[in-house]
């Protein structure tokens, strides 16, 4: 982690409030912080457009904004969050604002520093993002029954490696959720939800509900 390293700075692409459309808080509104830069290409990412725009904005600058929009729960996302040091500053700063801090990662970047007050949402990644040979397998033992793991499925290789790996490291006892969720435009929800029905799998179906509620392209939702 090297980028605004020391100073109390971070690449900011968006702030905006929304109805979190993901994970078990999916629903609820919240405030989105979404950090520019990420160093994965997953090959269906639909948030490119975080990879380099952005503008630098110090902590004290975000956590304003934040206070703004009057809602107590907060989501650090990106492009990649974990890429800038003081993304970790911002969560612990948030934490001690009692905000509820969500924070969305790839899952190949050390969680080890993330205030324990956090609720991680770490991505593990399927073949068909063609950037699982990234993932951090150290971090699933840094992880707990308040935080969440999700694969993002594209077809029916990657339901079956998740299933393998869901096994492998024993991931049903060490998170509170597990998330299923479809590529978008990729493979049809219902396709997803039938598989999971069909092996009776204890998983959490999600799908990207600001994408139904707004047009699937439109930013800042
Ligand atoms: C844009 S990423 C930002 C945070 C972090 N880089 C990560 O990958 O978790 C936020 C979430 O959106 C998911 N996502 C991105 N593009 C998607 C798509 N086309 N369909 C479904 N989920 C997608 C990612 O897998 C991740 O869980
Ligand atoms: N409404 C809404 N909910 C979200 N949950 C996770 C998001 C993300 O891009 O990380 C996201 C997003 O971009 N919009
Ligand atoms: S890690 Fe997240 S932001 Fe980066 S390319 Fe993958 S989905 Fe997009
Ligand atoms: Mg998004």
């Amino acid at each position: 982690m090297e980028i605004n390293k020391g100073e109390d700075i971070l690449t900011v692409n968006e702030i905006f409030f929304s109805i979190q459309g993901e994970s078990s808080w999916m629903g609820l509104p919240c405030v989105f912080v979404r950090l520019t830069y990420c160093d994965l290409r997953c090959v269906w990412c639909d948030t490119e457009y975080a990879f380099y725009e952005g503008n630098n904005m110090t902590i004290d600058e975000i956590i304003e904004k934040v206070k703004s929009y009057d809602c107590e729960l907060v989501e650090i996302t990106g492009g990649e969050p974990l890429l800038q040091e003081n993304s970790l500053k911002l969560m612990k700063r948030l934490c001690d604002e009692n905000f509820t801090v969500l924070l969305e990662t790839g899952g190949h970047r050390d969680i080890s520093k993330v205030d324990p007050r956090v609720h991680i949402i770490m991505d593990i990644k399927c073949p068909g993002s063609k950037m699982s040979h990234k993932n951090r397998w150290e971090n699933i033992e840094l992880l707990s029954k308040k935080d969440e793991i999700k694969f993002v499925i594209k077809d029916r290789n990657d339901y079956e490696w998740a299933k393998e790996i869901i096994k492998k490291f024993n991931l049903t006892e060490k998170v509170g959720t597990i998330l299923f969720s479809p590529v978008f435009g990729e493979i049809e929800p219902i396709t997803l939800a039938t598989w999971i029905l069909e092996d009776k799998l204890h998983v959490r179906f999600q799908i990207q509900l600001h994408k139904y509620i707004w047009s699937p392209t439109t930013r800042g939702v």
